[in-house]
Protein backbone atom coordinates (compact mmCIF):
# COMPACT_ATOMS: atom_id res chain seq x y z
CA UNK A 1 0.00 0.00 0.00
CA UNK A 2 1.53 3.70 -0.76
CA UNK A 3 2.01 6.07 2.06
CA UNK A 4 1.88 9.67 1.29
CA UNK A 5 2.91 12.08 4.05
CA UNK A 6 2.05 14.85 2.64
CA UNK A 7 2.41 18.67 3.75
CA UNK A 8 6.72 18.83 3.92
CA UNK A 9 8.24 21.59 4.37
CA UNK A 10 11.54 20.64 5.78
CA UNK A 11 14.64 19.05 3.72
CA UNK A 12 15.71 17.44 7.60
CA UNK A 13 11.99 15.97 7.92
CA UNK A 14 11.93 15.05 4.24
CA UNK A 15 14.49 12.50 4.26
CA UNK A 16 13.92 11.32 8.03
CA UNK A 17 10.14 10.51 6.59
CA UNK A 18 11.58 9.04 3.94
CA UNK A 19 13.63 6.85 5.68
CA UNK A 20 10.81 5.59 7.43
CA UNK A 21 9.23 4.62 4.74
CA UNK A 22 6.91 6.52 3.28
CA UNK A 23 6.32 5.75 -0.91
CA UNK A 24 5.40 9.23 -1.53
CA UNK A 25 5.59 12.76 -0.38
CA UNK A 26 3.62 15.80 -0.53
CA UNK A 27 4.12 19.55 -1.06
CA UNK A 28 1.54 22.32 -0.57
CA UNK A 29 1.99 24.49 -3.89
CA UNK A 30 -1.36 26.46 -2.92
CA UNK A 31 -0.40 30.35 -1.96
CA UNK A 32 -2.35 30.73 1.51
CA UNK A 33 -1.52 27.76 3.17
CA UNK A 34 -0.29 27.67 5.60
CA UNK A 35 2.01 24.33 4.67
CA UNK A 36 2.69 26.02 1.36
CA UNK A 37 6.17 26.09 -0.09
CA UNK A 38 7.74 27.32 -3.07
CA UNK A 39 8.80 25.48 -6.23
CA UNK A 40 12.57 26.56 -5.21
CA UNK A 41 11.92 25.26 -1.81
CA UNK A 42 10.88 21.93 -2.86
CA UNK A 43 13.78 21.00 -5.07
CA UNK A 44 16.27 21.60 -1.63
CA UNK A 45 13.63 19.03 0.17
CA UNK A 46 14.18 16.65 -3.30
CA UNK A 47 18.12 17.07 -3.91
CA UNK A 48 18.33 15.70 0.26
CA UNK A 49 16.02 12.49 -0.53
CA UNK A 50 18.39 9.26 0.03
CA UNK A 51 19.32 7.75 -3.02
CA UNK A 52 17.66 4.55 -4.19
CA UNK A 53 14.55 4.41 -2.13
CA UNK A 54 13.45 8.22 -3.65
CA UNK A 55 9.70 8.36 -2.94
CA UNK A 56 7.21 10.09 -4.83
CA UNK A 57 6.74 13.90 -4.60
CA UNK A 58 3.73 15.03 -5.33
CA UNK A 59 3.16 18.74 -5.67
CA UNK A 60 -0.71 19.74 -4.94
CA UNK A 61 -2.63 22.95 -6.52
CA UNK A 62 -5.68 24.59 -6.23
CA UNK A 63 -7.31 25.52 -9.15
CA UNK A 64 -3.57 26.77 -10.53
CA UNK A 65 -2.93 27.68 -13.89
CA UNK A 66 -1.43 25.01 -16.24
CA UNK A 67 1.58 27.38 -16.94
CA UNK A 68 2.50 27.45 -13.13
CA UNK A 69 1.58 23.95 -12.78
CA UNK A 70 4.16 22.54 -15.07
CA UNK A 71 6.82 25.07 -14.19
CA UNK A 72 6.79 24.12 -10.61
CA UNK A 73 6.74 20.63 -11.53
CA UNK A 74 9.75 21.19 -13.63
CA UNK A 75 11.42 23.37 -10.99
CA UNK A 76 10.69 21.76 -8.20
CA UNK A 77 11.41 17.94 -9.61
CA UNK A 78 7.59 16.40 -8.80
CA UNK A 79 6.67 12.78 -10.17
CA UNK A 80 2.80 13.32 -9.72
CA UNK A 81 0.12 16.34 -9.56
CA UNK A 82 -2.71 16.37 -6.97
CA UNK A 83 -5.30 18.95 -8.06
CA UNK A 84 -7.55 19.19 -4.79
CA UNK A 85 -9.80 22.20 -6.54
CA UNK A 86 -12.35 22.22 -8.80
CA UNK A 87 -9.79 21.21 -12.28
CA UNK A 88 -12.44 19.89 -15.15
CA UNK A 89 -11.64 16.66 -16.82
CA UNK A 90 -10.67 18.63 -19.76
CA UNK A 91 -8.19 20.60 -17.62
CA UNK A 92 -7.07 17.04 -16.83
CA UNK A 93 -6.73 16.40 -20.32
CA UNK A 94 -4.29 19.08 -21.15
CA UNK A 95 -1.97 18.84 -18.14
CA UNK A 96 -1.88 15.14 -19.54
CA UNK A 97 -0.81 16.05 -22.82
CA UNK A 98 1.62 18.90 -21.04
CA UNK A 99 3.01 16.83 -18.36
CA UNK A 100 3.21 13.37 -20.21
CA UNK A 101 4.39 10.47 -17.66
CA UNK A 102 3.40 12.59 -14.52
CA UNK A 103 1.19 11.06 -11.90
CA UNK A 104 -2.07 12.78 -12.16
CA UNK A 105 -3.98 12.50 -9.22
CA UNK A 106 -7.55 14.02 -8.59
CA UNK A 107 -8.92 14.76 -5.31
CA UNK A 108 -12.38 14.64 -4.34
CA UNK A 109 -13.65 16.45 -1.61
CA UNK A 110 -16.24 14.68 -0.22
CA UNK A 111 -19.65 16.90 0.85
CA UNK A 112 -22.31 13.94 -0.59
CA UNK A 113 -22.32 10.81 -1.59
CA UNK A 114 -23.03 12.36 -5.13
CA UNK A 115 -19.49 13.60 -5.03
CA UNK A 116 -18.19 9.57 -5.34
CA UNK A 117 -20.09 9.27 -8.80
CA UNK A 118 -17.67 12.55 -10.08
CA UNK A 119 -14.68 10.23 -10.43
CA UNK A 120 -15.19 8.18 -13.77
CA UNK A 121 -15.44 11.36 -15.76
CA UNK A 122 -11.78 11.94 -15.18
CA UNK A 123 -10.74 8.09 -15.62
CA UNK A 124 -9.04 8.75 -18.96
CA UNK A 125 -6.56 11.45 -18.36
CA UNK A 126 -5.70 10.71 -14.31
CA UNK A 127 -3.94 8.30 -13.05
CA UNK A 128 -5.30 8.05 -9.06
CA UNK A 129 -8.30 9.57 -7.77
CA UNK A 130 -7.85 10.59 -3.30
CA UNK A 131 -11.02 11.34 -1.04
CA UNK A 132 -10.86 13.63 1.34
CA UNK A 133 -13.38 14.98 3.63
CA UNK A 134 -15.12 18.33 2.96
CA UNK A 135 -14.82 21.51 4.63
CA UNK A 136 -17.26 24.40 3.89
CA UNK A 137 -14.56 27.35 4.60
CA UNK A 138 -10.64 25.10 4.21
CA UNK A 139 -9.62 24.08 1.08
CA UNK A 140 -7.50 20.90 2.79
CA UNK A 141 -5.25 19.95 5.88
CA UNK A 142 -8.49 19.91 8.02
CA UNK A 143 -8.18 16.64 9.90
CA UNK A 144 -11.77 16.25 9.20
CA UNK A 145 -12.90 12.89 8.53
CA UNK A 146 -14.50 11.10 5.77
CA UNK A 147 -17.38 8.68 7.01
CA UNK A 148 -15.98 5.37 6.48
CA UNK A 149 -18.84 3.49 6.50
CA UNK A 150 -20.71 5.13 3.38
CA UNK A 151 -17.77 4.53 1.51
CA UNK A 152 -18.05 0.69 2.13
CA UNK A 153 -19.25 -0.03 -1.32
CA UNK A 154 -16.89 2.48 -2.86
CA UNK A 155 -15.16 0.96 -6.04
CA UNK A 156 -13.69 3.34 -8.29
CA UNK A 157 -12.36 2.61 -11.82
CA UNK A 158 -8.71 3.72 -11.08
CA UNK A 159 -6.22 3.07 -7.84
CA UNK A 160 -7.36 5.59 -5.34
CA UNK A 161 -6.12 7.12 -1.94
CA UNK A 162 -8.19 7.48 1.29
CA UNK A 163 -7.28 10.66 2.96
CA UNK A 164 -8.68 13.33 5.46
CA UNK A 165 -8.05 13.41 8.97
CA UNK A 166 -5.71 9.85 9.18
CA UNK A 167 -3.43 9.97 12.27
CA UNK A 168 -1.83 6.96 13.84
CA UNK A 169 -4.67 6.16 16.03
CA UNK A 170 -7.36 5.79 14.02
CA UNK A 171 -5.39 4.75 10.38
CA UNK A 172 -6.29 1.03 11.44
CA UNK A 173 -9.56 1.30 12.39
CA UNK A 174 -10.04 3.06 8.79
CA UNK A 175 -7.94 0.14 7.20
CA UNK A 176 -10.25 -2.43 8.92
CA UNK A 177 -13.45 -0.91 6.95
CA UNK A 178 -11.96 0.14 3.62
CA UNK A 179 -9.32 -1.38 1.03
CA UNK A 180 -7.65 1.82 -0.84
CA UNK A 181 -4.75 1.74 -2.96
CA UNK A 182 -3.04 4.36 -0.02
CA UNK A 183 -3.08 6.57 2.69
CA UNK A 184 -2.15 10.14 2.43
CA UNK A 185 -1.52 12.01 6.10
CA UNK A 186 -0.76 15.54 6.65
CA UNK A 187 -2.11 16.89 10.11
CA UNK A 188 -2.47 13.93 11.95
CA UNK A 189 1.40 13.59 11.95
CA UNK A 190 2.23 17.49 12.46
CA UNK A 191 3.49 19.25 15.47
CA UNK A 192 2.12 22.58 13.43
CA UNK A 193 1.20 23.15 10.37
CA UNK A 194 4.10 22.22 7.67
CA UNK A 195 5.88 20.94 10.90
CA UNK A 196 6.06 16.92 10.96
CA UNK A 197 5.96 15.33 14.17
CA UNK A 198 8.65 12.18 13.24
CA UNK A 199 7.84 10.32 16.70
CA UNK A 200 3.71 10.60 15.25
CA UNK A 201 5.10 9.35 11.76
CA UNK A 202 7.20 6.56 13.17
CA UNK A 203 4.60 4.93 14.86
CA UNK A 204 2.12 5.48 11.97
CA UNK A 205 4.57 2.92 10.26
CA UNK A 206 4.93 0.83 13.79
CA UNK A 207 1.06 0.45 13.06
CA UNK A 208 1.07 -0.55 9.75
CA UNK A 209 3.61 -3.22 9.75
CA UNK A 210 2.34 -6.64 9.58
O1 LIG B 1 -2.62 20.86 3.63
C1 LIG B 1 -3.02 21.90 3.10
O2 LIG B 1 -2.76 23.02 3.59
C2 LIG B 1 -3.83 21.83 1.84
C3 LIG B 1 -4.19 23.01 1.22
C4 LIG B 1 -4.93 22.99 0.06
C5 LIG B 1 -5.33 21.79 -0.50
C6 LIG B 1 -4.98 20.58 0.11
C7 LIG B 1 -4.24 20.58 1.27
N1 LIG B 1 -3.91 19.40 1.92
C8 LIG B 1 -4.44 18.11 1.60
O3 LIG B 1 -5.44 17.74 2.54
C9 LIG B 1 -5.53 16.34 2.60
C10 LIG B 1 -5.86 15.82 3.98
O4 LIG B 1 -5.23 16.45 5.01
P1 LIG B 1 -5.45 16.00 6.54
O5 LIG B 1 -4.73 14.68 6.71
O6 LIG B 1 -6.90 15.90 6.82
O7 LIG B 1 -4.79 17.07 7.36
C11 LIG B 1 -4.22 15.80 2.06
O8 LIG B 1 -4.52 15.13 0.83
C12 LIG B 1 -3.41 17.02 1.73
O9 LIG B 1 -2.77 16.84 0.49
Amino acid sequence: MRVKICGITKPDQGRAIAELGATALGFICVPGSPRYVSPQQIREVVNCLPQGQTPDRIGVFVDANLTVICQTAITAGLTGIQLHGQESPNFCQQLRQMLPGMELIKALRVQTLTTLHQGSAYQDWIDTLLLDAYHPQRLGGTGQILDWQQLQDYSPPLPWFLAGGLTPDNVLAALGQLKPNGIDLSSGVERSPGDKDLDRVARLFEQLRP
